[in-house]
């Protein structure tokens, strides 16, 4: 039974782009009653950047128009190309790839854009300190409604459970199983390290030619073993620096930040192009390594029952074409569609299966995809860093970049009406 309202309950838990994103979703339906929790005693992004590419802001319109103005309103500058040269070995300086016209990405402040998702929502629906540990039924019926279970001793009563709860959350272990091998997270075998700098002080640092008004472009040099980048973000103010290297190191499951200093930065990028180890270097007041986490193996299903995960939680995957929040966006978008159509609970797992559908198999394509791209960038498996092969490389985003996101939804309702 929904709850005395009439309404169906759903349950949000993780507040980070993806929970935030649905959770604008959601709110426009007088049917659904929906409520987000979040772990950590504040609703954060850790500062930096984050791109999202042509088909991710088609999909905040899709949602709502105005949602696809969060972006702009929390200073994202368009990118009119990624250009990415050689900073090691015999073609440093050669271009190595170029993802140019089509794209028009907007890169963006992580905790800007977070903050422009969560202003709409009422602060009533918004639940901190909410750390689920269990989602069990609520009464004797399978068909009921569950009780989830926080670390606080609290509860609260749901009709659909959506876990946006990320790589180490707890919703994919309730749909998997706590002994299901594609439950752990795994080390991407690779840390990066950035900065926020001022654009006037990373004109004087990096020169003028790479910040030029109303023609913004990503610059990125790749070497052996790592990259460096710069994006620029809050509407032209600041420059984002970001350094990532492989490391044969073992990080911990649950460590996701090392100290840093100076001399490991140092070594790890010498034989580097001087301008590019000075690009890496600059202003970086933290020194910290942050891991970067995917899962080991890929979910055989997104949802079980009335439960489903989106986001990181269900494919969390390699930075290196720049789409886990695009497609935690896609998520939300079609989540969105589909919940608009359920109308009492005993249409909710059509609608979850639905979205594994057609979420599982793009998301898991862009994964692998992803993958393949790392590797290139890294001369992995490749014998090194090989320019011609690179020069290859932007063909690999064209799938992901231009989805008819109309015809996505599309097919995520005819899944479901087929279904129910
Ligand atoms: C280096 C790097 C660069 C990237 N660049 C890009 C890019 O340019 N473009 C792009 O599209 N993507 C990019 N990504 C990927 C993108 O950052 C992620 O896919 C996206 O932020 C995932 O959002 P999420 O909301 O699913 O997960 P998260 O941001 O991890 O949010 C999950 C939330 O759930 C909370 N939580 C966890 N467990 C529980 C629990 N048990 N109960 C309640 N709450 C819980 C957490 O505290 C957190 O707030 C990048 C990733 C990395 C690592």
């Amino acid at each position: 039974m929904p709850s005395s309202d009439g309404k169906l309950r759903v349950a949000i838990i993780g507040g980070g782009l993806a929970g935030a994103t649905l959770m604008n979703a959601l709110l426009k339906y007088s049917h659904l009653s929906p409520e987000i929790f979040e772990s950590a005693p504040e609703f954060s992004e850790r500062g930096a950047a984050v791109g999202i590419a042509q088909n991710g802001q088609a999909a905040l319109a899709e949602i709502a128009p105005e949602l696809a103005g969060a972006l702009d309103r929390a200073g994202a500058v368009v990118m009119s190309s990624s250009r990415v040269r050689m900073a090691s070995g015999p073609h440093t300086g050669a271009l190595a790839f170029d993802l140019t016209g089509e794209q028009r990405g907007k890169v963006v402040h992580r905790k800007a854009l977070l903050n422009e998702l969560l202003e709409p929502i009422p602060k009533s629906r918004m639940h901190t300190s909410k750390k689920v540990t269990d989602i069990a039924q609520a009464n004797d019926s399978a068909t009921g409604p569950f009780k989830l279970h926080f670390q606080d001793g609290s509860s609260y009563i749901a009709d659909a459970v959506i876990g946006a709860d990320g790589v180490h959350g707890y919703v994919r272990t309730h749909i998997l199983g706590a002994d299901h091998p594609a439950l752990k997270p795994k080390f991407g075998g690779f840390w990066d390290s950035r900065s926020l700098i001022p654009m006037e002080k990373a004109k004087e640092l990096l020169g003028e030619h790479y910040f030029i008004e109303g023609d913004q472009r990503q610059h990125g040099w790749i070497g052996n073993g790592g990259f460096f980048m710069h994006d620029v973000l809050d509407g032209g103010k600041t420059v984002q620096c970001v350094a990532c290297a492989q490391t044969n190191e073992e990080w911990g499951e649950d460590e996701w930040r090392r100290d840093l200093d100076r001399e490991k930065l140092e070594s790890t990028f010498s034989g580097w192009t001087e301008s590019a180890i000075k690009r890496g270097m600059i202003e970086n007041p933290e020194l910290k390594a942050f891991a970067e986490w995917h899962h080991k193996i890929d979910a055989p299903t997104y949802a079980k029952g009335r439960v489903v995960m989106m986001g990181d939680a269900a494919h969390a995957m390699t930075p290196w074409q720049g789409s886990g929040a695009g497609q935690a966006i896609e998520d939300a978008m079609v989540l969105d569609a589909l919940l608009g159509e359920v109308k009492e609970p005993k249409q909710l797992e059509a609608a979850f299966k639905a979205y594994d559908q057609v979420r599982r198999p793009r998301t898991q394509r862009i994964i692998a995809s992803s993958h393949d791209v790392g590797m290139a960038l890294c001369g992995r498996g490749s014998g090194g860093l090989d320019v011609e092969k690179l020069a290859d490389l932007p063909p690999k985003w064209v799938f992901i970049h231009t989805q008819d996101q109309k015809e996505h939804i599309k097919g995520a309702l005819e899944a479901m009406r087929s279904i129910v």
